[in-house]
C-alpha cells in the first residue's frame, strides 16, 4: 500500500469552544484507499477480546482491539504488551504525523464488529499520555456516532460526528481534561468499523 497518501482533505470541519479543540477531515483517504486499509487490517491485525474490570467487576470488553507501539500499555488492569509496528502500521503512522505535525508512538486499534460494540465514556487522560494528550483517530469501514460530552457542565451542548470511512479526527489542548467521548451502541444496521487512535505515550 505504498502509494497511499492523503488527498488534500477538503471537508476539514474544526471545533473550538467550551475548551474542546477538534479538527474532523472527513476525507482524508479515498473511499479506494480507505476500503483498502479496512480489508488489510481487518485481516491481519492480531485482534483480541479483553476482559476489563469496571468498577471492580470483570466485564469481556465489547469491540476487539489490539495495540501497537514502542511501550506497553495498561488500563482497566489490563496490560496490553508493545507490539512492533508492520511496515502498513508505520505507513499509516507516517502519514497522519505528516499531516499532523507530531510524532506518535503508540496506536491503539478498536474493531466494532456490529452495533452492539461499542466504547463508553472517557477521557484518554492517562498519566502516561502526558499533560495535553494529541490524539489522531482514523477510521475505516462502518460509519459510527461519535459523540463529546463536557465532563462536568450538562448545560454544555454535546457534539456529535459521525465518523466516517477514511476520515481523520484530532483532539487537541485541553480536550482531554474537559471532555469525555466514546461511541454508543446502536440498534441500526451499520458496517464493521475499525479505528485507530494514535498517540504519545511517556514509557513509565
Ligand atoms: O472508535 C473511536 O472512534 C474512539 C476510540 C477511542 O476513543 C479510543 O481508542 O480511545
Ligand atoms: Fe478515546
Amino acid at each position: 500500500m505504498s502509494s497511499q497518501k492523503f488527498s488534500n482533505p477538503t471537508g476539514k470541519v474544526t471545533v473550538q469552544r467550551d475548551l474542546l479543540d477538534i479538527e474532523y477531515c472527513e476525507d482524508f483517504f479515498s473511499e479506494v484507499d480507505a476500503n483498502g486499509w479496512f480489508e488489510y487490517l481487518a485481516a491481519k491485525i492480531p485482534w483480541e477480546r479483553r476482559e476489563i474490570f469496571i468498577m471492580g467487576k470483570k466485564i469481556l470488553q465489547p469491540r476487539l482491539i489490539c495495540w501497537y507501539g514502542d511501550v506497553e500499555y495498561t488500563y482497566s488492569r489490563s496490560t496490553l504488551p508493545s507490539r512492533k509496528w508492520t511496515p502498513q502500521l508505520q505507513e499509516l503512522k507516517t502519514i497522519v504525523e505528516e499531516y499532523a505535525q507530531q510524532k506518535f508512538n503508540s496506536c491503539l486499534l478498536n474493531f466494532y464488529r456490529d452495533g452492539k460494540d461499542s466504547m463508553g465514556y472517557h477521557s484518554d487522560d492517562e498519566k502516561v499520555l502526558g499533560k495535553n494528550p494529541f490524539i489522531a483517530s482514523l477510521s475505516f469501514g462502518g460509519k459510527r456516532r461519535f459523540v463529546l460530552k463536557h465532563k462536568k457542565d450538562k448545560s454544555i451542548e454535546k457534539v456529535e460526528i459521525e465518523l466516517g470511512n477514511g476520515s481523520l479526527l484530532l483532539m487537541k489542548s485541553q480536550t482531554q481534561h474537559y471532555w469525555l467521548h466514546g461511541i454508543p451502541k446502536t440498534q441500526k444496521e451499520v458496517k464493521p468499523r475499525i479505528n485507530l487512535t494514535f498517540r504519545w505515550t511517556y514509557p513509565k
